[in-house]
Parts: C-alpha cells; sequence; structure tokens
C-alpha cells in the first residue's frame, strides 16, 4: 500500500494514507487545474494556477491499456497518450514495474489555446503514477508499506513533468497552485511558489482556434535587443511584487502611522506596467490579430491583460469584482469568457484502494 502525502513545498493537496495492512493503492483519482504561463514578461518563468480542472482517475490493472474520455477534445487512446506516458516515465523514474492502465478523464481545459492543457495532462499522470503501488498489484499481495513510504515529493515531481513539457512555468503552477515562478539551475528545475493577492480574479478570454505551443515557439527570436532584454527584467521583477504584495501597506516604523493602504486604482495602474513584455508577445501576437486586438481593448480600458502561454488566449489580470466586470463589459466577439477564480493549492491526489 502507498500512502500519498504532502511535502513542505506543496500545500493543500494531500490526500490521506490509507492506513497499513489494508489493500495495495490500485489507483488514484486526481484533479488538476489549467494554467497561465509568461503573464507577460516572465516568459517560461511565472505560472499562475486558474480555478478550472481537469479530472483523471487511473485504474492498475494486470496488462494493456484502455483509455477513456469525456470532454470534446480528441486524444490519443493507446500507449502514445499523453497521461499514459507521463504514467510510465514516472513509475520509471520511481524504479516501479509497469502494469496495465485503464483511465477516464474529463477534460475541461481545452486544448492548443495557452492555458496549460498538455501540462495538466502531464501532472496528472506524474502525480497519479506516485500514488500508485505497483509492485504491490502486480504480486497481488495486501504487502503494507509504512505510512508516508511514498510521500508525493513536488519537487521531484516538477523535474519529471518538466522533462516531459519541455518548459517548467505551467507544470509548476499546475503542481503547487497560486503563482509561481520557475528557474533551473545544474540540478534541473525548481520553484518558488507564492500567494497572490486575495483580490486577484483572473479572466479568460478563450477563441475557438488553437495555437500549438511548439509551433508558437519557433516565432521567437532566438537572441533578443540588451534594452529589451533589461525593459522585461524590471517588469517581471515588478509584477511579482505587483502579484503578490499590492494590497499590503509595508509595516509603519515604531510610533508612527503607516502609509495608507494602496488603493485599487493605484494598484491595478501597476499591474498595467509590471505586464508589458518585449520578450514573447511582439513576435507571437501578430499571427493571432483577434487576440492582440483584445488585449489592446483591455489595456485601454485599464485592465492588465496579456497572451496566456502561447495563446490564443487572452488572459485579463483584473483586481477585485468591480474591474473583473468591468474586464467581461469589454467587447470580445469569437471568445468564450470565462471569470475564474485562483487556483491555490495545485494538483490534488487520491489514493484508490481496490
Ligand atoms: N488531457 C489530455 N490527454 C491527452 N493529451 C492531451 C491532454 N491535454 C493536452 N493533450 C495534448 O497536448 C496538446 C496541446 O498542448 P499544447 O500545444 O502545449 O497546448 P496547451 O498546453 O496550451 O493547451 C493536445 O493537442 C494534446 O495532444
Ligand atoms: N512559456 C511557454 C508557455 C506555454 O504555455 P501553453 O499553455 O501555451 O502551453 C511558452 O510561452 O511557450
Amino acid at each position: 500500500m502507498t500512502g500519498v502525502t504532502d511535502t513542505p513545498t506543496g500545500r493543500g493537496a494531500a490526500a490521506s494514507s490509507p492506513s497499513a495492512g489494508a489493500a495495495p493503492t490500485a489507483g488514484a483519482r486526481v484533479r488538476v487545474p489549467a494554467t497561465s504561463a509568461n503573464l507577460g514578461p516572465g516568459f517560461d518563468a511565472f505560472g499562475l494556477a486558474l480555478g478550472y480542472y481537469d479530472e483523471v482517475e487511473v485504474a492498475l490493472r494486470r496488462d494493456g491499456v484502455s483509455v477513456r474520455v469525456e470532454g470534446a477534445e480528441q486524444v490519443a487512446t493507446g500507449e502514445d497518450n499523453l497521461v499514459i506516458r507521463s504514467i510510465r516515465a514516472t513509475l520509471d523514474e520511481l524504479g516501479r514495474p509497469q502494469p496495465g492502465l485503464a483511465v477516464r478523464c474529463v477534460n475541461r481545459v481545452p486544448h492548443g489555446r495557452g492555458l496549460g492543457s498538455s501540462a495538466a495532462a502531464i501532472v496528472a499522470g506524474v502525480a497519479a503514477a506516485w500514488a500508485l503501488d505497483t509492485a504491490a498489484f502486480l504480486a497481488g499481495t495486501d504487502r503494507p508499506v509504512p505510512r508516508g513510504a511514498a510521500a508525493f515529493d513536488r519537487a521531484a515531481a516538477l523535474r519529471v513533468a518538466t522533462a516531459i513539457e519541455g518548459h517548467p512555468d505551467n507544470v509548476a503552477a499546475a503542481l503547487f497552485g497560486g503563482f509561481t515562478v520557475a528557474w533551473a539551475d545544474t540540478d534541473g528545475p525548481l520553484a518558488y511558489r507564492a500567494e497572490p493577492v486575495a483580490d486577484l480574479r483572473p479572466v479568460a478570454f478563450v477563441p475557438s482556434a488553437r495555437t500549438s505551443t511548439a509551433h508558437s515557439r519557433g516565432r521567437l527570436p532566438e537572441h533578443v535587443a540588451h534594452a529589451n532584454a533589461a525593459f522585461s527584467a524590471g517588469r517581471a521583477g515588478l509584477l511579482a511584487l505587483a502579484l503578490t504584495q499590492g494590497d499590503a501597506p509595508p509595516p509603519a516604523p515604531a510610533g508612527l502611522a503607516g502609509p495608507p493602504r494602496a488603493d485599487a486604482a493605484a494598484r491595478a495602474r501597476l499591474l498595467l506596467a509590471a505586464t508589458e513584455d518585449r520578450l514573447h508577445q511582439p513576435y507571437r501576437l501578430p499571427a493571432v490579430p483577434e487576440s492582440a486586438a483584445l488585449i489592446g481593448r483591455l489595456r485601454d480600458a485599464g485592465v492588465a491583460a496579456v497572451l496566456s502561454g502561447s495563446g490564443p488566449t487572452v488572459l485579463a489580470l483584473a483586481l477585485g469584482g468591480e474591474q473583473a466586470a468591468a474586464a467581461v463589459g469589454v467587447a470580445a466577439p469569437g471568445f468564450a469568457v470565462l471569470p475564474l477564480a485562483v487556483d491555490r493549492d495545485g494538483v490534488r491526489v487520491t489514493p484508490l484502494v481496490s
């Protein structure tokens, strides 16, 4: 039996460990959030988890593979399915034997729109695999494993998921929830998770057209001018502050009154400046003119709007209900408008015993 617990780097999502001596974990149920990467200047680094979810249920079987999908999107149904591939890659990484797999997916996150559907599929597979005691299942035993023996290590999961996805920003946000900054050192990808301001109200504007992330990355130049890199570095630093510290006044010196709480309008102006970018959007927006025009209309209305991931979805980062309503009121013909919550938990896993 394998229990899944949380590691100190993750929040909330821990599923409870079944007690030692029970039947082996022969399945897992996973809920994984959509994510918006980049957020303007944070190319390949920033991610925001959104309250919009795919669900995956995995059951072990002796051999073979079956994939049942609910949702509008067409996906592979054999060993080449992204969820299956991610489960298998993770089991290999963990040194566990490969079983047969029956997978049921409820796919809500639209594909190829810049809302991290591939990251959601990958993180769902990686998280599910962590929970599965394939050795006990294949041996057909009730072998007890000490509680927490296979604690869900989100930092390790980030490494496995990034290797499959190719960039860490979406998978980091899907794993940890909230606002994440991802980077890589010689040991591989790492992420810092921060709590976004309480009044952040993302609104996604989703068109019916698709963009392949791989294709869209091909539009980016190999080199950028130093001035543009410096511009984006400054904006990215500002954005990390504006997204996480905007509504908390700095502490007052002893005996003095603190500065007044920054008003929403001032914070919204800061967010508008902080979401300017010269690293990826200038190269991508010409290919998605409707998204470019919508970003322009939202920004003209004072709402910080950016291309979500590689697009073509537009993400508005509204502050408070009033600005979210203003964003929803901006003309967006051809776009489905989704006011969303921020997901603060990241992927959630529930082990299932047979
Ligand atoms: N739930 C899923 N199951 C299987 N494959 C998926 C799933 N979600 C996404 N994919 C694969 O990922 C592709 C979309 O990935 P990508 O081009 O990176 O766009 P995005 O991640 O922005 O939606 C889909 O066309 C499909 O091949
Ligand atoms: N940093 C990546 C993010 C891609 O996100 P997706 O949701 O479009 O897959 C990029 O900008 O290419």
